[in-house]
């Protein structure tokens, strides 16, 4: 038995080492790195010298490979950025290589050749993803695998919703509206806005039913958000801009209801005042109410829910008001200014331009993502990451309103009342502090 062991193993290391022997033990990719950043034009001649990227550190983790550069002067980080196909079609153009850590999933005790080779067919369809970033240096990230194209929900605690899976270590990425009260979001058509809004709303019913307020814009229709219409969290739905006006000025009545209450209270912020209550102001396609890009009739009613919405991103977060925005149509200013500034956390899908890139993140990198619903860019102040969004599907939007259901407009009623009736204390929930 031990015999057989043994001849079993060493038979399979020799024939892993030579196996790996004909095709090249993996090694890092910053020579290579270098060789292209030179091809592709992004040294600098200065005089008789060439200035050329200059790498500083490289590190190895357990999802791949990170290189710090200093780059030379005259180059910028924008320069390094358009070449990141050249950069990823450069390092997945070669040998492919089996790594030490690829030989961990076999079974030494199966057949050693047939397990290796359907490993060298998988490598050879497999390709890495890059990822650049800059600190003062440029960073270049390579990552073994891609990310996943599909990811399953997972729902968030508290006020904190599901974003997605990142590329470090495969970790799922939460968004904590307590910490970042609004969101702004971006894409072109069919790339996952409207799936991520999902997400938001069916985690939100999940975790705080009880304390979640909804004002639903869906002006893509109502076939994004109807499904919410008949749930008790919803208080107002829009289709219309008619309607969105409506619903933005109940959101701004109530934010300056709950504004004269914590007043009264001599407190700062819906925190201090123990109100359990958050409130969220969601629209998608903020674009269909950019009163430059619509008819004379239409335009007074739009400037009306530009000023709204300020008023909501402006003084909301203390307040307990949360707005996320979504466009498909990222040009100028399609994101109200006061909206896209109090936006701490922007997510942007694939879009058709650096230009449009721009407008949802401030910086270029969306227009090229890789072609993959639900891959997205995820940017916060400080911090910037590739995220793949989770999937929601229509099973999982009807079991989570399914125990809220309620008669039609019964919420918008109970809700005018609320905030005509003066004096009352008890339309906002309060904890003990
Ligand atoms: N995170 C995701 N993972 C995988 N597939 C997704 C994901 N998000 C969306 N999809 C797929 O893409 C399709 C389009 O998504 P969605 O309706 O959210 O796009 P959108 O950006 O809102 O488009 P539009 O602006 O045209 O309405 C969905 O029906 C779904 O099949």
């Amino acid at each position: 038995m031990l015999f057989e062991i043994l001849t079993t193993s060493i038979f399979g290391g020799i024939a892993a080492t030579a196996f790996i022997k004909k095709q090249g033990i993996a090694t890092n990719d910053s020579g290579k790195i270098q060789r292209i950043m030179s091809l592709s034009g992004l040294n600098v001649k200065d005089g008789k010298d060439t200035l050329s990227t200059q790498l500083i550190t490289k590190k190895q983790y357990e999802w791949g490979w990170e290189y710090k550069y200093r780059i030379p002067l005259g180059r910028s980080f924008k320069d390094y950025l358009t070449k990141l196909d050249v950069l990823e079609d450069g390092i997945n153009n070669r040998r492919k290589r089996i790594r030490f850590s690829d030989l961990k999933s076999l079974d030494w005790d199966g057949n050693i050749i047939l397990q290796l080779k359907e490993l060298w067919r998988k490598k050879l369809t497999e390709s890495k993803e890059i990822e650049l970033d800059y600190n003062g240096l440029l960073i270049i990230r390579v990552y073994d695998k891609p990310l996943p194209s599909k990811v399953l929900f997972i729902k968030g605690e508290n006020w904190e919703v599901p974003v997605g899976i990142t590329r470090k270590y495969n970790t799922f990425k939460f968004h904590d509206f307590e910490k970042i009260p609004h969101l702004a979001l971006g894409g072109a058509t069919r790339y996952g806005k409207s799936n991520f809004i999902n997400s938001i709303i069916i985690s939100l019913l999940n975790s705080k039913p009880n304390y979640v307020n909804l004002f639903l814009i869906d002006l893509k229709g109502g076939v994004e958000l109807c499904d919410y219409e008949n749930i008790k969290q919803t208080v107002s739905i829009a289709y219309e801009p008619q309607e969105a006006l409506e619903t933005l000025k109940l959101a701004y009545d109530k934010m300056r209801s709950i504004q004269m209450k914590l007043k009264k209270l001599g407190k700062k912020n819906v925190q201090e005042a123990g109100i359990e209550e958050r409130y969220f102001v969601i629209i998608d396609e903020v674009g269909e109410l950019n009163p430059s890009e619509s008819v004379k009739a239409e335009k007074d009613i739009k400037y009306e829910c530009q000023k709204y919405m300020s008023q909501i991103a402006r003084l909301g977060a203390g307040l307990g008001f949360r707005l996320v925005v979504a466009t498909q149509y990222p040009t100028g200013d399609v994101i109200p200014r006061q909206v896209k500034q109090n936006s701490d956390a922007k997510l942007c899908f694939r879009v058709q331009s650096g230009v449009a890139s721009r407008v949802v993140l401030d910086s270029e990198g969306a227009e090229m993502l890789p072609e993959i619903k639900g891959r997205a860019i995820l940017q916060s102040a400080d911090k910037r990451e590739i995220v793949q969004t989770p999937l929601v599907t229509s099973g999982m939007i009807k079991e989570s309103i399914a125990p809220f259901v309620i008669k039609k407009g019964v919420q918008i009623d109970d809700y005018k009342e609320e905030i005509n009736e003066q004096g009352r204390t008890d339309f906002a929930t309060f904890r003990e502090v």
